[in-house]
């Protein structure tokens, strides 16, 4: 029988033998740690990215553990400010290990593409410093290689784990039904690994998920959980609509997979369309809202207490309050729709990288701060990329994507102009025989004369209203460029938002 213990906790690989799938990268990471033993090799710190779930995190410890390495972790959750970065991974850097002078210490740092909302703060930029003088191993794990950047890419190698393929994830998910006692029937392990998409924890924490509360499992119940997961919130919120008993529509709640923090957008977001669309439902909807508004105080009084035993307060206010405001039942179908909060979150967070990203690519390309990049650069370099003379230049040295060109411009989608020039800059990445992830960092060193658009480039920069005193601090190192006669005018950047 199941317990409650997670499983893909419990049977995360010890060694880099229990990796499933990704086996190249998985050798260049053994050959990469056996450098260290004998030096310290030319790069002195490995991406591992790829999917999540695939194994990434579980290698750079396995690895770790293989040669009796310690580890130091700096994950997500930590505050990762350059200051942190420095103190933590820095000082493990050149400290010699707890253990003896000969073993090392490796450091993971966990999402690393995500160190971009700490930017302001350097955190990217201490990485880099810290890469360049370490002696002791690096791994970083990102999802998306490209929110790394470039100049921390170019100080590591670079290994993908990809999606483990369904024929792989089967021994594995074996072994644990074989460790559980577990009987599975024809098919459940294939079709399991068929719909985890490539992603060996979700196949885990699903068989989990089916297996608990029995001894075998059938292809039928795979199915049936499935179902059950889909159509849960769906028949809650029927419960809570159209049911006018609230210890039964509270009930609906319990067997429930979300927090009262996600229901209540559920809730919100539906409550018009039940009882908006009734005649003479209005009064409904105003008592229904006040009893969300309730709700609501206690949610916040939960975060602000991280007292979890209101939950149970605001999960009854939030349903019962819904049944009792009703003073009819509707008969009619209703579609509940997600909480459309979610999607303007999710669009947000992706507009925000995406602004982070592009700033990243300008700071290092202009050799000046993130904060001055977002907010007085990337508007230049978006009317750079309006003038035919640059705009090629610009694209093939930021290795702009076409959505970041489009964002850049402030356009609404991808233009004639904006095609024609991506595929100039493509083509000249051809024809220098780069492959894009390398087009950067084989730029021409600092301190070499800039050629003549190079020059034209850096005083169009330098032309910009002055950086505030912080920044200029930050900048003082910096070789002094000519100022442009044409001072740009300060306006509104396409990053104010
Ligand atoms: N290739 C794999 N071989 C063996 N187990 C794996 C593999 N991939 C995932 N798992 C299982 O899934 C769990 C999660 O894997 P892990 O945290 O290493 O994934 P990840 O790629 O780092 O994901 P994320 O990017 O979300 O952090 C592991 O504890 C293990 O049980």
């Amino acid at each position: 029988m199941a317990e409650s213990i997670e499983w893909v906790e419990k049977y995360r690989p010890q060694s880099l033998t229990d990796i499933v799938g990704n086996k190249k990268s998985v050798v260049d990471m053994r050959e990469w740690a056996q450098s260290w033993l004998s030096g310290t090799p030319e790069k002195r710190a490995i991406i591992l990215h790829g999917p999540a779930g695939v194994g990434k995190t579980s290698a750079a410890h396995a690895l770790a553990r293989d040669l009796d390495w310690e580890t130091i972790e700096l994950n997500a959750s930590d505050q990762r400010t350059a200051g942190v970065i420095e103190r933590v991974a820095g000082s493990a850097s050149k400290m010699s290990s707890l253990t003896g002078t000969t073993a090392k210490r490796l450091i993971i740092l966990d999402e690393a593409d995500n160190i971009h909302g700490n930017a302001d703060r350097g955190g990217a930029r201490a990485i880099g410093g810290i890469i360049k003088n370490t002696d002791q191993p690096i791994v970083l794990i990102a999802n998306d290689l490209y929110g790394l950047t470039p100049s921390v890419r170019s100080l590591c190698i670079e290994l993908k784990f990809n999606s483990v393929q369904g024929r792989s994830m089967i021994p594995a998910m074996k072994r644990i039904c074989v460790e559980e006692k577990i009987m599975c029937g024809v098919g459940v392990l294939e079709k399991l690994a068929e719909s985890a998409g490539g992603d060996l924890r979700s196949a885990i924490k699903d068989l989990q998920a089916v297996a608990t509360g029995r001894d075998e499992i059938h292809i039928e119940d795979i199915a049936t959980s499935e179902r059950d997961t889909k159509e849960s919130i769906f028949k809650v919120l029927g419960k809570i609509f159209k049911s006018t008993d609230p210890k039964k529509a509270l009930e609906a709640t319990y067997g429930l997979d979300e927090t009262p923090e996600n229901l209540i957008h559920w809730i919100d977001e539906n409550l018009p369309l039940q009882y908006g669309t009734e005649e003479g439902t209005q009064e409904d909807l105003i008592t229904g809202y006040e009893y969300l508004a309730k709700a609501d105080r206690y949610l916040g009084r939960v975060r602000k207490r991280q007292s979890y035993r209101l939950w149970r307060y605001a999960g009854a206010l939030m349903t019962c309050g819904t049944v009792v405001s009703k003073t009819h039942v509707g008969r009619g179908f209703t579609k509940y729709q997600p909480p459309s909060f979610w999607r303007k979150m999710g669009q947000l967070r992706a507009k925000r990288d995406m602004r982070d990203n592009i700033a990243s690519k300008i700071a290092d390309h202009a050799n000046k701060s993130m904060r001055y990049s977002r907010t007085d650069l990337a508007h230049l370099y978006g009317r750079m990329l309006e003038e035919n003379e640059y705009a090629a230049d610009v694209t093939f040295d930021l290795e702009l994507s076409i959505d970041e060109m489009v964002y850049l411009t402030g356009k609404k989608k991808v233009t004639k102009d904006i095609q024609r020039i991506h595929d100039l800059a493509q083509a000249k990445r051809r024809s220098l025989g780069r492959d894009e992830g390398k087009a950067f960092f084989e730029k021409k060193p600092k301190k070499q004369t800039p050629d003549k658009k190079q020059m034209d480039l850096t005083q169009i920069i330098n032309s910009t209203p002055q950086e505030d005193k912080v920044e200029k601090k930050e900048t003082e190192n910096v070789p002094p460029v000519k100022k442009s006669a044409s001072k740009a005018k300060p306006q509104k950047t396409l990053f104010d938002f």
